[in-house]
Formats: C-alpha cells, sequence, structure tokens
C-alpha cells in the first residue's frame, strides 16, 4: 500500500548526521540570487571564502547538500512514486544563528497524513541540533497527486489571513533559464527539475523550479531589500507552494508589514500574476 498513515504517522526515522562548509553556503546563496550585481561590494559577504551570510532557508538544504541521487518518497508506510509528487509547503524556525560550516545531527518523522480526496499530504517534522543544541526546526509537507482516498482525515488548511490595504512593499526577482540547473548542485536532485522527459511524463511541459529555490529566493530578496542584508533578523520564515514557476519567469513579490511578522505573497509576472507561493510569512528574529 503506497500510504499506511497507521505506519506512517509518528514513526521516527532514522537519525542523519552531516557536515556543510562556507564553500556549500556560498553556492546555495549564489543559487537563490546573491551577489547578482556586479558593482555591489557589500553583497560578496554573501560568497565570503570563512564567513559567508547564512539565510535561515539553507537550513532546508543542508543535510542533504552532498546528495547526488534523486529523492526517494520512501518512509515507514509511505511508498510514492516521485513522478506524482510536488513540494507542498515548509516553514523553518531557526533558533539561533546557522553557523557558516558545522556538523549537525537531524531527526525526522511524519507528524500527520492528510487525505484531500484526490490527493495526500504527507507533513514531516525535522529537528536539527548540533553540540550545542537545538539549531533549527522544519515543518513541511509535500502534496502526492493520485494518493488520496485512502480514508485519512482531510486535516486542516494553511490560511494567512493578509491585511486589507495594498501591499507595503513589491520585489520583483528575476529567475534565469538555468536557474535549477544550478539550485540542483544544493542537494536537490529530483529530475523533475532538470529533464525534460521527467517533466512531461510528470504532467509538466518542461522542467519546473524547485519549490525551495523560490522560497530561497524570496528568503533573500526579503533580507536585503527589507532588512539592509541582515540575514540574522529573519528567525523564521514558512511558505506554502501556490503554483509552478518556471525557471525565467519573475517573481513579484507583495509584502504587508506586520509588527514581528511580514506576510507575502509571491505571483508570476509573465502569467498575469499566478500565484507561485501563499501564505508567506517571516518572523522577525
Ligand atoms: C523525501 C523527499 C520528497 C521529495 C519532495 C519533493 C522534492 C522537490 O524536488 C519537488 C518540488 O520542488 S516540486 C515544485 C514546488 N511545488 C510546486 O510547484 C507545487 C505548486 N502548487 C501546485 O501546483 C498546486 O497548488 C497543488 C497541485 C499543490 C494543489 O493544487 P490543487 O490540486 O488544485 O489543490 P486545491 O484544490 O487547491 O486544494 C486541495 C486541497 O489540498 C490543499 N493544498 C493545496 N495546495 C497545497 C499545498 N501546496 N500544500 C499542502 N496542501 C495543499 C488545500 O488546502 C485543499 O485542502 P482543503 O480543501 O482541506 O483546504
Amino acid at each position: 500500500m503506497p500510504i499506511d498513515p497507521s505506519i506512517a504517522v509518528g514513526a521516527e526515522l532514522p537519525e542523519v548526521s552531516f557536515s556543510w562548509t562556507a564553500s556549500d553556503v556560498a553556492l546555495y546563496n549564489l543559487a537563490v540570487g546573491a551577489a547578482a550585481d556586479p558593482m555591489n561590494e557589500a553583497a560578496l559577504d554573501y560568497i565570503d571564502d570563512v564567513a559567508p551570510k547564512v539565510l535561515p532557508s539553507f537550513a532546508t538544504v543542508a543535510a542533504t547538500f552532498h546528495v547526488t541521487e534523486a529523492p526517494k518518497v520512501s518512509f515507514p508506510g509511505i511508498d510514492i512514486d516521485l513522478a506524482k509528487v510536488v513540494h507542498g509547503s515548509q516553514e523553518v524556525v531557526a533558533h539561533r544563528r546557522i553557523p557558516a560550516s558545522g556538523t549537525a545531527t537531524t531527526r525526522s518523522r511524519v507528524v500527520e497524513v492528510q487525505d484531500k480526496g484526490s490527493a495526500a499530504v504527507v507533513i514531516s517534522e525535522k529537528v536539527t541540533s548540533d553540540a550545542d543544541g537545538p539549531l533549527w526546526t522544519e515543518r513541511s509537507s509535500i502534496f502526492a497527486k493520485g494518493e488520496g482516498g485512502f480514508g485519512g482525515e482531510r486535516g486542516a488548511s494553511t490560511r494567512v489571513s493578509y491585511p486589507d490595504r495594498t501591499a507595503d512593499h513589491r520585489i520583483e526577482i528575476p529567475t534565469h533559464a538555468n536557474q535549477a540547473l544550478l539550485y540542483r548542485l544544493c542537494g536537490d536532485r529530483n529530475p523533475l527539475h532538470s529533464s525534460p522527459a521527467f517533466a512531461k511524463a510528470a504532467g509538466f511541459p518542461r522542467p519546473i523550479l524547485h519549490g525551495l529555490c523560490s522560497y530561497g529566493l524570496v528568503c533573500r530578496a526579503l533580507a536585503d531589500e527589507l532588512f539592509d542584508g541582515d540575514v540574522t533578523r529573519i528567525g523564521g520564515y514558512a511558505a506554502t507552494f501556490a503554483g509552478i514557476v518556471f525557471p525565467g519567469e519573475t517573481l513579484i513579490v507583495d509584502v504587508w508589514d506586520e509588527d514581528s511578522q511580514l506576510k507575502m505573497t509571491a505571483s508570476i509576472l509573465q502569467r498575469d500574476g499566478a500565484p507561485a507561493l501563499g501564505n508567506v510569512v517571516a518572523t522577525r528574529a
């Protein structure tokens, strides 16, 4: 059976220990659009050889940075074809400043499996710690098409309420035609983002951008545009992947500034504002 919630929910996955270097962080920063302006000397802090800036979104790639195989959607009680899966949502809470290099261990478990009728949503939680204690916590979901209908609970919907006014800020983020090919070097070798044949078989006209690349692009642009480049001022960051993004498209990010939080949406310039990210919330550290 592809999904058996009675086995999946609560099952602890094997701990994963990993290390990352300042070069990994710099490559990630470039893959999410850092240092794009060659005349901006300050942006070189993103590619410093020893102490590059570390975005909170780096947490999403640290554990798998050096993995070169495509991911498998296979855990206790869950076995799903990768071609049926898209990333549904992602949240990172940084418990303290993420070091530019380090060694850590991640503990993961599936916390909920939602039956959305035609689709299943599998929600996981990961806690990453180093020798000094917890570093960050992630909560993420995958949306598995055609895997619903197993008789489970529909579960709650995520709906951020936005202020009833025009956005306080608008940020444009161009992406490159080879953005996904660059981003895959940060540890997500899902062929959905590189192989036209795989993308077609999965129901897309061409390879799509990694959800976590859009997620990182928005986090980096937010730090640069609204936090004076100080990545440590973003303590938590969450988003739902509301629609696919093709490499080369431009993201339009609308930002509502609400005291401790910034609420955002991201849409696609070239497709009349088609949604890309929704329920985007950055929490001030
Ligand atoms: C272990 C390793 C695993 C590998 C992980 C994957 C690795 C990566 O390489 C993969 C990727 O990066 S894929 C790219 C990023 N993701 C995307 O592009 C998805 C974009 N979103 C969509 O296409 C649609 O919103 C779509 C298709 C998600 C939903 O659209 P619809 O089918 O039209 O659904 P809708 O009618 O809007 O809603 C039905 C119910 O589902 C809930 N829902 C919707 N979008 C969701 C999402 N993104 N995440 C979680 N839940 C979601 C809705 O709330 C609704 O439920 P309810 O009625 O109870 O509220």
